[in-house]
């Protein structure tokens, strides 16, 4: 089977974009990892699928698979290329879409500077309606990783984050301890771990280990859930400016009960067609 593919990324966080309006797809885990593979396949830390809706007042349905071949709830960087491929591919002339997920619906809109804003939705802590997330809602959580005790936030973006407050992102452990609490037995379905560095009330330098994909360049979704944590510990104020590697997010978060704002940029890299 030949499919069609586009190359994007958000701040080098970056993905295969499958058109599956035009394309009949199904693919196994195995093709997917096949997809990701930096030298047999594409490479890509992340495979997003457009489809048609689901459901009535959407516009289209968003999957997200990890580099791992996992499929998870939520991709922030992702949500922001999703907008810029229907657009350029002719799927929709619409600036602002709404878009169904795993964890629900998000609405990315096209900037008139070609930067995308998308509203993330609101935050969740609780652990009755996010179980996966935490048993407990505090918002300082002490994790043990290995011989040490660290102090997490967990937060859920529909996706899940462990966030923890370092001194320097340069010299974090992300590499030792990234594995340890992706893996760890609190998350039994997985976490990505944050690494938040706040430079004053409304700068931060992050790097996120992210689940099923290893360290990324930026995590979208991570950085909406290092923010809220930031703010949550009363050490950030909206908006803030997100430093990763790969580049800047802008985000605002209003508190408890108001959706995450993310706004930053969408590549598209190139084209082309491969033999599954
Ligand atoms: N890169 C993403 C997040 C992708 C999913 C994540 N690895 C998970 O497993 O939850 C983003 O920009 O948010």
């Amino acid at each position: 089977m030949k499919l069609k593919f586009t190359k994007m990324h958000g701040l080098g966080n970056d993905f295969v974009v499958l058109d599956g309006v035009r394309q009949n797809i199904t693919l196994t885990p195995a093709q997917l990892r096949f997809l990701a593979d930096r030298n047999f396949g594409v490479g890509c830390d992340q495979i997003l699928l457009v489809e048609k809706p689901g459901q009535a007042g959407v516009d289209f349905r968003y999957r997200i698979f990890n580099a791992d071949g996992s499929e998870v709830e939520q991709c922030g960087n992702g949500a922001r290329c999703f907008v810029r491929f229907v657009h350029e591919q002719g799927l929709t002339d619409k600036r602002e879409i709404k878009v169904e997920t795993k964890s629900g619906i998000i609405s990315p809109r096209l900037e008139a500077d070609g930067n995308v804003t998308v509203d993330m939705g609101k935050p969740i802590f609780s652990p009755d309606r996010i179980p996966f997330v935490s048993p407990t809602d505090a918002v300082i959580q002490p994790l043990q990783v290995g011989d040490q005790e660290v102090a997490i936030t967990a937060v859920s973006m529909g996706n899940p984050h462990a966030v923890q407050v370092v001194a320097d992102v340069d010299t974090a452990p992300v590499a030792i301890q990234g594995p340890m609490i992706e893996s760890h037995p609190r998350f039994p379905q997985r976490v990505n771990a944050g690494f938040l560095q706040v430079v004053d009330r409304h700068s931060v330098r992050l790097r996120v280990y992210e689940r099923g994909a290893g360290e990324t360049l930026a995590c979208g979704t991570g950085a909406c859930a290092a923010v809220v944590a930031g703010i949550s510990r009363d050490l950030l104020d909206s908006p803030v400016r997100v430093s990763t590697r790969g580049g800047e997010l802008s985000i605002a978060w209003n508190g408890p009960g108001t959706p995450v704002h993310m706004t930053g940029p969408a590549v598209t890299v190139f084209s082309g067609e491969i033999e599954l």
